[in-house]
């Protein structure tokens, strides 16, 4: 009775790059709950669409009521029930009809309700009392690629990983100060650098790859040592970006330099020796499964190899990977398969086939903190959310919150690497 659905309300709201997404919210008899979806920029191409031509508007202006008419009376508790109701009012298989974006909205908004009914925060509501491990947070620091300028260099994202914290109030700290280093570090080496910032909050300076890395490394070394707080450098690539097909090589505009498969994985090997790399993401294009079986069998025990446009939170998709041996993680982000089930799906066949699930942000964000619950709900050791910016901090703000609630939290146990 308590989690019976009585109103669904639609909005459109903005997200962090003033683009229009939607949030969603889910009213029940004694319970309520909210959230909003994200956006990417670079997006897989296997991913769910994420709205309907018309965007937005048309959602709210004629799916709206279709879709509470559909779920008011439903249950909020039986997930996949709405989930399945959701994906036959779209009746789609890539969620186009009302798109993934909205799906996936109201199907998080639908758990929150669910919890908020029993008076449980969402992480506890899914993953109940023995989900007591905080995940490490994966930082943003450096942006390049298709979330920066052009004149910022070509790898996607310069992350840091502060494995050695002893819980997540000193992990997001030693986080933040890494940025802060990295930024005048960066101003030493470029005096005209005005502090600009890419779409997940790491600066966005115009200098080369190598200098990046080697500003990445410096900081992270730095803060290491006045904190006494182990941090490990990471990247996601987003190769995809980089792959021209017509070519068959990696473009890398800024050094002016292509690299077909096999320079771009000695090229990632080389990054991993060099800079001892904790996590690397996206190293090649996400059709590429056999480079990622090989650079995962060469060098999988010195640093995590993660799959995000490869896989796009699909578990068919991440079948065909396991069965491959490509990659030894992989990147959840509902948005890109829809629901809440299909999500959890995913990760509990990564996690019986010894994949790292890290659960991801995308680029457009807004202050939905959600991922943050999941994380904790799905026992993933690594979150990957930013560093600084408001709807980057309201996820590591919440976590903060959820590690005070838990008795026995603990740091997540991060695999050796
Ligand atoms: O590539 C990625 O991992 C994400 C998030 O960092 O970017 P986007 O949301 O643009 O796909
Ligand atoms: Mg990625």
């Amino acid at each position: 009775m308590e989690t019976v659905i009585e109103d669904v309300r639609v909005r459109k709201i903005l997200d962090s790059r003033g683009n229009p997404t939607i949030e969603v919210d889910v009213i029940t008899w004694n319970g309520f709950g909210r959230a909003a979806a994200p956006s990417g920029a670079s997006t897989g191409t296997r991913e769910v669409v994420a709205f309907p031509e018309g965007g937005v508007d048309k959602v709210i202006s004629e799916l709206e009521d279709v879709i509470s008419s559909e779920l008011i009376g439903m249950d909020a508790e039986y997930l996949e029930d709405i989930d399945l109701i959701l994906k036959e009012i779209d009746g789609t298989e890539n969620l186009s009809n009302i798109g993934g974006n909205t799906i996936v909205a109201v199907s998080m908004a639908a758990a929150k309700a669910a919890a908020s009914s029993y008076n449980l925060p969402l992480y506890k509501f899914l993953g109940g009392n023995f989900a007591t491990s905080i995940p490490y947070p994966l930082g943003n620091m450096i942006n390049g690629g298709a979330h920066a300028g052009k004149h910022a260099p070509d790898i996607q994202e310069f992350l840091v990983i502060p494995k050695g914290a002893s819980d997540i109030q000193e992990a997001v700290f030693a986080n933040s100060k890494v940025h802060a280093r990295i930024r005048e570090l960066i101003q030493a080496k470029d005096p005209e650098f005005t502090g600009g910032k890419g779409d997940e909050g790491g600066w966005a300076p115009k200098i080369s790859n190598y200098e990046a890395l080697e500003i990445q490394a410096r900081a992270c070394e730095e803060i290491g040592d006045e904190t006494g707080i182990e941090i490990r450098p990471s990247l996601d690539f987003a190769a995809t970006e980089l792959w021209n097909l017509k070519e068959e090589k990696y473009v890398y505009r800024r050094e002016n330099i292509k690299r077909d498969t096999g320079e771009q994985i000695e090229f990632v090997k080389e990054l991993i020796k060099t800079y001892k790399m904790f996590f690397i993401e996206d190293p090649l294009h996400e059709s590429d499964f056999q480079g990622f079986a090989q650079l995962t069998k060469e060098i999988g025990d010195k640093c995590i190899i993660c799959g995000d446009d490869i896989f796009v939170t699909n578990y068919k998709i991440l079948k065909k990977g396991i069965e491959m041996g490509a990659a030894n993680a992989i990147i959840i982000k509902p948005n890109q398969i829809g629901t809440l089930t299909d999500t959890y799906k995913t990760v509990k066949l990564a996690k019986e086939n010894n994949y790292i699930p890290v659960v991801s942000h995308r680029s457009g964000e807004t202050t939905d903190e959600t991922i943050a619950h999941l994380a904790v709900a799905f026992s993933a050791p690594i979150i990957k959310t930013g560093a600084i910016g408001g709807e980057r901090i309201a996820k590591l703000n919440e976590l903060i919150r959820i590690q005070e609630e838990i008795p026995y939290a603990r740091m997540a146990n991060l695999p050796e690497r």
